[in-house]
């Protein structure tokens, strides 16, 4: 049988889901040679069906977008069945998690954002593409807090050109322009300003303007234009927001004043600059004369491979390799390519017997490193054996021969000790352990439209014009709270009433027809060793003030020593990382997603959310700090699927100044639905 992972296996050391999809997965992964983490969106060819073409395009707009604010691709690869897209990582997680914790941004962080959004959404217009699917769930942000738009699963490019008309109504309806919802035919950028319109103001006021569960109802309220605006909303950012919430196209500010309208350049002083950095396609000479010393090729060989820009292994180590050498210049530490120089680095060999360290002493540590955190030797092989084409992938990769194979799992398979990561890399058990009697429907506080619904305020509704010289004063009525019940649960009757429901797409059903029953990683990913073994944490043993299990050190059979190596390479780079691994919560910066729980004793507070959870009867499981929450549909189809974990936030250690946080992490499912329930779970615990 052909491994689709093989290839991906002998590059990536590959780690836990971290997004879903409508077409596959999202896999956190490091790349071995360089130790970057990387995010690797895996899509299922059989699932794709008719969607096939759908990502021809997100692959050719990757290829072809290199922008700061737009997500990288580093490698594609084809096999067989699947379609894998090594893609840069953003660690901040979904602009969406970032405004639900800030309930609403000020206005100069929201025009930060708006800037960098604007930037990447202009500069693709200019190349041809449309993205047709702007909403926060997707635009992430990076760990220097920049935006990186992602997703181009929905966008156009139109060989007649970007201002050619479509017809093909897809994206989110929340988002979607009037003239998509009234099925009309419309120009890409047009609608996209729309969008634009619709993620300024979640942005501004941390809801929809326009929202409800009723998709008619809904198209009613795109199409009338009409939405609050509340009273903390500036003059500039209402008559901002008329201008993009313009339900006539036409009269609908474009893209190209956008980028100077007064309000995006207040306290920058210069318009939104769309061109790329990352444009100019020409190679650092410095990085190619070094990775060429390192792998031992001929440069100008090298040169003349990358050029081409196949987005390949070769692509993915420049790529990445330059990354590293950018932060190493601005002074970023925590990386192995702070104590490694990169030319040592990259020349490093995998020795042959992989001893393991016997001293404690860093540098002797390091030494081993800098000789074991390279190309890994199956690789290296190839690329010394020279003809660069080495590096291109098969499309139906090879079925690898014994020997390989026992490589691979001599580097790759998993090693004793895990940290909390191999515990969200193990796959959920079966339906069984959910115990999966139907959830009682609940009942949950909604704090939805609060605000709006407040407000009585006169709504602006201007043309394009940034100084309006006719405005046009309406007022709405506001409707009725809807009742709270049943907010969670989506019998198949209901599952349309969330308007906001994942990007629906509207051009084939097969996207939302897809089974959303989760399936597990890929068993290939593990070793069979590491698949029987349980690394549960069980909460009667936390009761009782017991550590959660740890794994067992028995059978590691003969790829110790290999494992070891390979631990060891995380071990540097991560020092404190193995310490009582399980005996305390990972420590986590506080980003957007991570809730703070003051002092607060974390054994408690896992319990606490596993109670709270179940007794709402939703189907929770605990794995380590981690509770994974999975809920379901009357069909037992997965409607929502994330993770609470307890965590650290600061602090040496929980006894000390350390206090407690909660980590949320949506993994599939209705980004609204997954916040009511998050916050609603998290208001239980936090009294
Ligand atoms: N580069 C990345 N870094 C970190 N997380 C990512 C990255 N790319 C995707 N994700 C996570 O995975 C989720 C799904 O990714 P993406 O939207 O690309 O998949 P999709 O199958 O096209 O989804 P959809 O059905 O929403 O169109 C994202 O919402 C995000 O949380």
């Amino acid at each position: 049988m052909v491994d689709d992972w093989f290839e991906i296996k002998k590059r990536y050391l590959v780690k836990e889901t971290i997004g879903s999809g409508g077409f596959g997965k999202v896999k956190r992964a490091l790349h071995i040679a360089t130790t970057e983490t990387v995010a690797i969106k895996v899509m299922d060819k059989a699932k794709l069906g008719a969607d096939l073409p759908r990502v021809k395009t997100e692959i050719k707009a990757l290829r072809t977008l290199q922008h700061p604010h737009i997500c990288r691709l580093y490698e594609e690869i084809e096999t067989e069945n699947k379609i894998f897209l090594v893609l840069e990582h953003c660690s901040g997680g979904e602009l969406f998690d970032y405004i639900v914790e800030k309930d609403r941004l000020n206005e100069d962080e929201a025009r930060q954002f708006f800037r960098e959004i604007c930037a990447a959404v202009a500069y693709m217009h200019s190349k041809g593409f449309a993205h047709r699917d702007l909403k926060p769930e997707n635009i992430l942000i990076d760990e220097d807090h920049r935006i990186k738009l992602i997703d181009f699963g929905l966008c156009a490019n139109p060989d007649a050109g970007i201002e050619s008309a479509l017809a093909t109504c897809c994206g989110s309806p929340a988002y979607a322009a009037p003239e998509l919802v009234s099925g009309r035919k419309y120009i890409g950028p047009e609608a996209d300003v729309w969008s634009l319109g619709v993620l300024l103001y979640a942005l501004l006021n941390g809801f929809l303007p326009f929202d409800d569960d009723n998709m008619p109802t809904l198209y009613k309220k795109i199409k009338s234009g009409k939405y609050d605006e509340p009273e903390w909303l500036s003059s500039e950012s209402k008559f901002l927001l008329a201008t993009l919430l313009q339900v006539d196209p036409k009269k609908r500010i474009t893209m190209r004043r956008l980028l100077s309208h007064r309000w995006l350049i207040k306290d920058h002083l210069a318009p939104v600059d769309p061109t790329s950095k990352y444009d100019d396609k020409t190679l650092d000479e410095e990085l190619l004369t070094n990775i060429a010393i390192g792998l031992g090729w001929q440069r100008a060989e090298m040169r003349q491979e990358l050029v081409q820009w196949k987005f390949d292994a070769l692509t993915a180590t420049y790529l990445l390799v330059g990354y590293l050498q950018l932060r190493r210049s601005q002074g970023k530490t925590g990386k192995i390519i702070d104590t490694v120089p990169l030319k040592d680095f990259l020349k490093g060999e995998i020795e042959k017997e992989n001893q393991p360290v016997s001293s404690s002493t860093h540098i002797q540590r390091q030494k081993k490193i800098t000789r074991r955190a390279v190309v890994p030797k199956d690789l290296r092989q190839q690329l010394q054996s020279s003809p660069c084409k080495n590096y291109r992938q098969p499309l139906t990769p090879q079925k690898p021969s014994r020997k390989a194979d026992k490589n691979y799992h001599e580097v790759y398979s998993s090693s004793d000790s895990l940290d909390i990561d191999d515990i969200l890399a193990t796959p959920l058990k079966s339906e069984e352990e959910f115990n999966f009697q139907s959830p009682e429907p609940f009942r949950i506080r909604t704090n939805r439209g609060n605000r709006a619904q407040s407000e009585k305020q006169p709504r602006l509704h201007s043309d394009f014009d940034e100084t309006p010289k006719s405005v046009q004063i309406t007022r709405r009525t506001k409707t009725a709270p809807k009742d709270p019940a049943d907010r969670y649960s989506s019998p198949a009757g209901k599952s349309k009433r969330r308007s906001k429901t994942p990007p629906i797409s509207w051009m084939s059903p097969i996207k939302n027809q897809k089974d959303y029953c989760e399936e597990s990683a890929p068993n290939t990913m593990l070793s069979p060793d590491r698949r029987t073994r349980s690394y549960d944490c069980n909460l009667d043993q936390i009761r009782m003030g017991a550590e959660p299990l740890t794994p067992s050190k028995k059978g590691r059979g003969i790829f110790g020593s290999l494992e070891k190596g390979i631990d060891q390479v995380r071990l540097l780079l991560t020092p404190n990382k193995k310490k009582n691994k399980d005996s305390e919560p990972r420590k986590i910066k506080a980003v957007s997603n991570v809730s703070r729980l003051t002092k607060q004793e974390p054994k408690l507070v896992l319990k606490t959310i596993h109670e709270v959870v179940s007794k709402m009867g939703v189907p929770n499981r605990v794995k380590g700090w981690v509770v994974r929450v999975q809920n379901r549909d009357n069909m037992g189809r997965i409607q929502l699927d994330f993770e609470l974990e307890v965590c650290r936030l600061g602090g040496r250690a929980l006894t000390s100044d350390a206090s407690c946080g909660v980590r949320r992490h949506r993994i599939k499912g209705d980004a609204m639905l997954y916040k009511r329930m998050a916050e609603d779970i998290l208001s239980k615990v936090l009294v």
